[in-house]
């Protein structure tokens, strides 16, 4: 039984009955590009076409189990439910122009185990399958139907290591920037790395104008590698020699995201090493003000001050510079916090008692 998003497949089923194969292009344009109800999109197909897609189609392998408004800004965070129980966050940025951002998750957990991150900290690590990974972005646009608007733009900056999950998001980016899915241009899209070099250069090649942003937050190893302890296998030489091979261009600039930490990454020799990594990479650097998280009492952000000085050095050096602004404060917005503890209990309860699971 081919997936939904398995274009060739179903084409290929069908490839002696063209109306069918019309009907259900109509169907896609529905469900993926405005954002209807699966019931809805299917109601104007034959009766014998929807029902096929019935039997064999399943819309939503996630339940909405949670919506937060924001009552501070326009972020919704959405709380699903895998089938079998554990939890992933994504959230919707509805910015001051209209436009609209999901942040989506690729993994539940996360094996790199950055210390000042909540899905980090959570204990277990298993993929999203490309459905997953999708149907985040198929609900988004439904809650957004009754808005009158669409998610704009995609980010893999939700909970996981996209390259951990290699198969599953070069699948799902397929989809989402295929004309005959969900249409997305490749522009519009945004995959954010911890730093796996060899499946960095992998993406690059396939999808050479999604951008990508690297998660380095030191250009020192010692730091680097004691805030992140998977980059203990990943020099920073390694990441340098990595980015300056990816296919850069005025219109896509690697992003380089960068955690302003009091007395760790925010002091003037910090910036000054940060601009000897970056020297000759077409990069723009994005500093993130740090979300305190449950279970890291020695990490505090950054003054707004050491902020401003930190940037203004980067800047000097003729690197754009913009400081993340975090919506959704009122709601949680470091991702994972919310579902830490109890996505590990319920990992703790499969590993007591696997049969029931
Ligand atoms: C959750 S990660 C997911 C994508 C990928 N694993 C990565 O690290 O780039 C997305 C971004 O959130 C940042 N992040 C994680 N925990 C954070 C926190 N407590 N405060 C601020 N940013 C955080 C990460 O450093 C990363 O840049
Ligand atoms: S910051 Fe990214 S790589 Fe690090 S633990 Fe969190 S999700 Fe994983």
């Amino acid at each position: 039984m081919p997936y939904w998003y398995d274009i060739t497949a179903w084409n290929e089923r069908f490839r002696n009955d063209s109306q069918t194969v019309h009907s259900l292009r109509k169907f896609r344009t529905r469900w993926l590009k405005q954002g209807r109800a699966f019931e809805d999109a299917l109601s104007e197909l034959a009766p014998n076409v929807a029902d096929i897609l019935r039997a064999e189609i399943t819309p939503h392998p996630l339940t909405l189990a949670e919506r937060l408004d924001s009552e501070l800004d326009g972020a919704t965070k959405l709380l699903f439910r895998t089938a079998d129980g554990l939890m992933i966050e994504t959230v919707i940025l509805r910015t001051g122009t209209g436009r609209v951002s999901l942040c989506i998750s690729s993994q539940i957990g996360c094996a790199a185990a950055c210390r000042f991150c909540a899905t980090g900290q959570m204990g277990i690590a298993r993929n999203l399958s490309a459905a997953q990974i999708l149907d985040q972005v198929v609900q988004a646009n439904q809650i957004l139907r009754e808005e009158d608007r669409r998610v704009r733009n995609i980010v893999f900056m939700g909970m996981g290591e996209p390259f951990h999950n290699p198969t599953n998001v070069h699948q799902a980016v397929a989809a989402l920037t295929s004309p005959l899915l969900f249409d997305y241009s490749q522009q519009r899209l945004l995959v954010s790395t911890v730093g796996i070099p060899d499946e960095m250069l992998r993406f690059d090649e396939h999808f050479p104008k999604v951008n990508l942003a690297l998660s380095l937050h030191s250009a020192d190893q010692a730091v680097r590698q004691d805030l992140i302890p998977l980059a203990k296998s990943v020099s920073l030489d390694r990441l340098q020699a990595t980015l300056s091979q990816l296919q850069l261009s005025d219109k896509r600039q690697v992003m380089i995201e960068y955690l302003m930490l009091e007395d760790q990454t925010d002091r003037p020799g910090d910036a000054e090493k940060l601009i000897r990594f970056l020297e000759n990479i077409n990069a723009h650097v994005n500093l993130i003000p740090y979300n305190s998280i449950d279970g890291a009492d020695h990490l505090r952000g950054s003054s707004q001050a050491a902020r401003d000085h930190f940037a203004n050095i980067v800047r000097q050096a003729g690197f754009p510079v913009t400081i993340r602004y975090s919506l959704g404060a009122d709601i949680a917005a470091a991702c994972g916090q919310l579902i830490q503890r109890e996505n590990r209990e319920i990992a703790k309860q499969m590993r007591s008692n696997p049969a029931t699971t």
